[in-house]
């Protein structure tokens, strides 16, 4: 079988990329560091796109589309169609993601929560099952995974620390810290693996 859409998933790659870098540069410069700094210790390296597909649920009140997590990698840009059902754990309660037709959500995920010390916080999110029609989601994660060769320790980023700014976790590869994520998986206790980190 022939893929049809080989072309436009490799230049939707392409161009996400180029908005993942630019959004490491502004964050950079949110965190009060050059432009560079989140590239140049590579957090854009590594491109993982995953497209799901929920079906329609003939009883979403007994399902699940995605239970809750926060993101394992430094930055997750999603796509999601018009179906709705993602939401965020915001202020104690989940709040409905409302489709915006030509929008990106951008999620931080735990690792750049852990490399600014808490000064980004990775968002909780999961996706409630729908009966209205099936979903279709994108999603693009910068992190290196499980990519043999990346021996880079990710800690909390020195210009960020002080005497009232201690560091708040150790440091880790981002192999390990993955293993630890996926040992403990999407079981619904957000931020477990985090909280291993913590010092
Ligand atoms: O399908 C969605 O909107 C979100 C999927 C998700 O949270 C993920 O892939 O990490
Ligand atoms: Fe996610």
């Amino acid at each position: 079988m022939q893929l049809v859409c080989r072309d436009e998933l490799f230049e939707y790659a392409e161009q996400v990329k180029n908005l993942g870098n630019t959004l490491f540069e502004l964050l950079s410069e949110g965190l009060g560091l050059k432009p560079s700094y989140l590239t140049d210790i590579e957090c854009n390296q590594g491109q993982i796109i995953l497209c799901h597909y929920y079906p329609p649920c003939p009883q979403p009140e007994l399902a699940i589309g995605t239970s809750r997590h926060s993101d394992s990698g430094f930055l997750t840009i999603l796509l999601q169609d018009d179906i709705g059902g993602l939401q965020i754990f915001h202020e104690d309660r989940w709040v409905d993601v409302t489709p915006t037709p030509g929008a990106f959500i951008v999620n931080v995920g735990d690792l750049l929560q852990l490399i600014t010390n808490d000064k980004f916080k990775s968002v909780e999110h999961r996706v409630v099952a729908k009966n209205a029609g099936p979903r279709v989601s994108i999603a693009c994660f910068f992190s290196t995974h499980f990519h043999p060769i990346s021996t880079r320790m990710y800690g909390p980023i020195k210009e960020l620390l002080s005497d009232e700014n201690p560091p708040l976790y150790r440091e880790t590869l981002v192999r390990d810290y993955l293993t630890r994520y996926y040992a403990i998986g999407l079981d619904g206790k957000a931020k477990t693996a985090l909280s291993d980190f913590r010092l």
